[in-house]
C-alpha cells in the first residue's frame, strides 16, 4: 500500500540528514516540506521564535500537546539543558511511531518522553507518571479545539505555577479563536502575539504566548 505523508518525511531523515545532528535533521525536514510534501511542522520562521522562547523560559520541565512527527519536540529538546525531559503526547499511533524515529535519529531519545495518549486522558496522569509538579513550558499544537479546554485541565490539576509560560501554534491559521479571546481576557493570564507565518508559506499565522500569573 501506499506509504504515507509521515513515512515519506521520516525516509527523507534517514536518508539525508546526519544521524545525531539535530539542527540536520530540523533542516532536511524544513527543506522536503519546502519543496517536496508540505506538512504540518511549526516550520523555520515561527521555529525559531519558539527555540527563542524555549531559551528564555530554559524549563526544567516542558510539555507538548501534539507530537505529530517530531519536529518541534526536536526543536525543543536540543535546547533543553542535560537532566531536564520534553514530555511530548500524540495520540495517533503512526505519528508516534514515526516521530520516535525521528526523535531517535536526531539522538534526543534521552531528553524526550514520548506518550502515546490523549491529552484529556494524559494530563491528569503526569504528576503520578512523571512526579511532575509543575509545567514551566507547555507548547500547544494540537487539535486546536482542544486549546482551550487542555489548558483549562492543566489549571484544574495544579500543574501550572505563577510564571508558567504557555507557547499555541496557530492562532491565526487555522485558528484558535476561543482560546485567544480566554487566555487575552483571563485576568490570571498575560498573553503576547508573535506575528509569523504559516510553515512554509506567505500565508499570516503566529504564536500566542501567554504567561500564567496564578
Ligand atoms: C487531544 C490530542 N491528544 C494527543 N494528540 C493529539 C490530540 N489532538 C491531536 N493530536 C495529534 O496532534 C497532531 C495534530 C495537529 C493539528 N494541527 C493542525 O491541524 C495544523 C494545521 C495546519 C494547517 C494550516 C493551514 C492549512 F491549509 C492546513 C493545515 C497548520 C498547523 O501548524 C497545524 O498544527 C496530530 O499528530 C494528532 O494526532
Ligand atoms: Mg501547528
Amino acid at each position: 500500500t501506499r506509504s504515507t505523508r509521515p513515512q515519506r518525511l521520516l525516509k527523507a531523515v534517514q536518508e539525508k540528514a546526519m544521524k545525531g545532528d539535530p539542527q540536520s535533521v530540523i533542516s532536511t525536514i524544513d527543506y522536503f516540506c519546502r519543496h517536496s510534501e508540505w506538512a504540518m511542522n511549526v516550520g523555520d520562521e515561527k521555529g525559531s521564535i519558539l527555540d527563542s522562547v524555549v531559551c528564555e523560559v530554559s524549563p526544567t520541565t516542558a510539555l507538548e500537546l501534539g507530537t505529530y512527527c517530531g519536529y518541534s519536540t526536536v526543536r525543543i529538546a536540543r535546547l533543553l539543558p542535560p537532566g531536564t525531559q520534553l514530555i511530548t503526547l500524540e495520540f495517533n499511533p503512526a505519528f508516534a511511531a514515526v516521530a520516535r524515529q525521528v526523535i531517535e535519529y536526531a539522538g534526543l531519545h534521552n531528553k524526550v518522553c514520548l506518550v502515546e495518549g490523549a491529552s484529556g486522558d494524559m494530563i491528569p496522569k503526569m504528576r503520578e507518571m512523571f512526579g511532575i509538579k509543575t509545567f514551566d513550558f507547555v507548547f500547544l499544537d494540537h487539535w486546536k479545539d482542544r486549546y482551550l479546554p487542555d489548558i483549562k485541565l492543566l489549571e484544574g490539576c495544579q500543574l501550572l505555577r505563577k510564571g508558567s509560560i504557555l507557547l499555541a501554534d496557530n492562532v491565526i491559521c487555522p485558528g484558535t479563536p476561543e482560546y485567544l479571546e480566554y487566555v487575552r481576557n483571563s485576568p490570571h493570564y498575560k498573553s503576547m502575539y508573535y506575528k509569523s507565518h504559516l510553515e512554509y508559506t506567505k500565508v499570516e499565522d503566529g504564536l500566542e504566548k501567554s504567561v500564567f500569573l496564578g
